[in-house]
């Protein structure tokens, strides 16, 4: 890496607002998925630490809680301008990390950073009612108040974006918050503390632990000082910190695993449809939780969508992240490669085909050909489990009543996509499909504004729009009577 700002590269944690290394000295190994390489340590902190970090977040809960809204979007507002500024280095430290090209690194901390603008900004609109009472001599009144101290845990395919979504609304809404950053991937997080600290956010609101993920995950589960837990990961984690949390019947945001089904209608624009299909499944190599996991070809355009696809797939530029006009990087390890791997034999085996890629990468690592097959049928693996991976598997359909039932054939909705340009199409299926959000003629849609989230097992809560700050949100109702 060659930063601006080496002192962005942190190696220890901020536990209520002093870097902290552990106890034992142990740490965990961050390595470049490019090449295996080690890119720095961080602490394997002991529990006892990771205590002092929900301690300190218990200790500044009353006084950030009490700081004008104001104030703590001034604070919010300051810490996002850091990030933009300081954009450049956060960008090279994520790649280091995560192997994404610097180009959609760059963009990952800067449409998430918005999160924070968008946060301070609803700092000041947390509003409350005075609701008309039913005799004249009281008053209903409704407080909303800040949920507490928070937990958060943050996986590793957006190492960046994952926290500021969090952070945003969290400290916006006066609570405080203890993250644990995927232990592949903490850097970015570290990074970000810095840049948090330098905004002037107060010692204790915010403090970043690394370490044994399930060990950490039971702490912030069974510390009576948690009200609430938000967590972006698999359904298969987030299952297991509700079981967990149940206990003390915690606050819980869930941003769980998807499997998008992508629909291209015959009546549709088939050049956006391809171009939607590309950044949908191929961005940071197929490992987004939004990514089009199956895509559905209505028959009438299935040869010509496929023709398209498989061109621009051909024209994809494999390499490390920190080349020029690199468009896909490694996956994060060769667990992915392997999971890939079977998806794609387990199709093969039921009569689907290759048509592009297929094959690891002669990048070697854990690099792998972006893959496009055809002849992919309902029920083979890739159309019900989530690949996470570059592989574009098309699925032939004759009737919209027909895609709709496959479509929402998961116990997963997060996203989904369809292209069609008959208006009346776009409201039936808009409103059939079962998925927290829906893509129509794009494949790109996450932002700041708009309510982020699923449905079924892919989670519960919302992050970003206005109904973002509301998870970390407490109504009271006020009985106010002689009058
Ligand atoms: N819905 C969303 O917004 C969204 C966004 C990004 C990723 N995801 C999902 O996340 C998954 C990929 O990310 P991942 O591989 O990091 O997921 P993961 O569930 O393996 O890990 C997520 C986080 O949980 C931690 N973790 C793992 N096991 C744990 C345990 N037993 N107790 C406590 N914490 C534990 C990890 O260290 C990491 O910080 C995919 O399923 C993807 O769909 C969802
Ligand atoms: O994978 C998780 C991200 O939420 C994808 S996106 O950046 O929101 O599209």
């Amino acid at each position: 890496m060659n930063l601006k700002d080496p002192t962005l590269l942190k190696t220890s944690c901020l536990v209520g607002g002093e870097w902290t290394s552990s106890a034992d000295s142990r740490t965990i190994p961050v390595n470049d998925p490019a090449d295996g390489l080690e890119v720095a340590t961080v602490p394997r902190l002991d529990i006892g630490t990771v205590r002092k970090a929900i301690d300190a977040a218990h200790a500044a809960f009353p006084a950030w809680r009490a700081r004008p809204a104001k104030e703590r979007s001034a604070i919010l507002r300051r810490w996002f301008e850091l990030v933009v500024a300081n954009a450049d280095d956060l960008a090279q430290i994520l790649t280091a990390e995560q192997g994404k090209p610097l180009a959609e690194a760059r963009g990952e901390i800067i449409s998430n950073a918005a999160y924070l603008e968008w946060f301070a900004e609803e700092a000041k609109r947390v509003y409350g009612d005075v609701i008309p009472s039913s005799g004249s001599s009281s008053r209903i009144v409704v407080l909303k108040q800040p949920v507490g101290v928070c937990a958060a845990i943050t996986p590793w395919n957006f190492p960046n974006g994952m926290i500021t979504r969090k952070a945003g609304p969290a400290l916006a809404a006066g609570c405080t918050l203890v993250l644990k950053p995927a232990s592949k991937t903490p850097l970015s997080a570290l990074a970000l503390a810095e840049l948090a600290q330098r905004a002037g956010v107060p010692p204790g609101v915010f403090s970043v632990v690394t370490g044994d993920a399930s060990a950490i995950g039971m702490e912030f589960s069974h510390n009576p000082k948690i009200a609430k837990i938000t967590f972006t990961g698999s359904t298969e984690v987030g299952r297991w910190l509700l079981k967990e949390m149940a206990d003390g019947v915690k606050r819980a945001s869930m941003e769980l695993g998807g499997n998008a089904p992508f629909i291209v209608f015959d009546d549709a624009d088939v050049d956006a449809a391809v171009e939607g299909a590309m950044i949908s499944k191929f961005r940071n190599a197929g490992q987004t939780c939004v990514c089009a996991n199956r895509i559905y070809v209505q028959a009438g355009i299935q040869d010509r969508f496929a023709e398209k696809l498989v061109a621009k797939v051909r024209e994809l530029k494999i390499g490390r992240g920190t080349e020029p006009g690199v468009q896909q990087g490694p996956l994060i390890d060769m667990k992915a490669v392997e999971k890939m791997e079977e998806h794609i034999r387990d199709a093969q085996e039921q009569g689907a085909e290759v048509v592009v890629g297929g094959q690891r990468h002669a990048l070697g690592s854990s690099f792998f050909e972006p893959t496009v097959m055809r002849g992919v049928t309902q029920g083979m693996k890739v159309t019900h489990e989530e690949t996470f991976a570059p592989l574009a598997a098309l699925i032939r359909f004759e009737t919209e009543a027909e895609v709709i039932g496959m479509a929402n054939d998961t116990d997963v909705g997060l996203a989904a996509y369809f292209f069609s340009r008959d208006l009346a199409r776009v409201w039936r299926v808009a409103e059939a499909i079962e998925a927290g959000i829906v893509g129509v003629n794009s494949g790109l849609i996450a932002n700041e504004m708009a309510p982020f989230g699923g449905v079924k097992q892919s989670g519960m809560g919302r992050e970003g729009s206005k109904y973002g700050i509301e998870d970390y949100l407490e109504i009271k109702y006020v009985c106010m009577a002689g009058i």
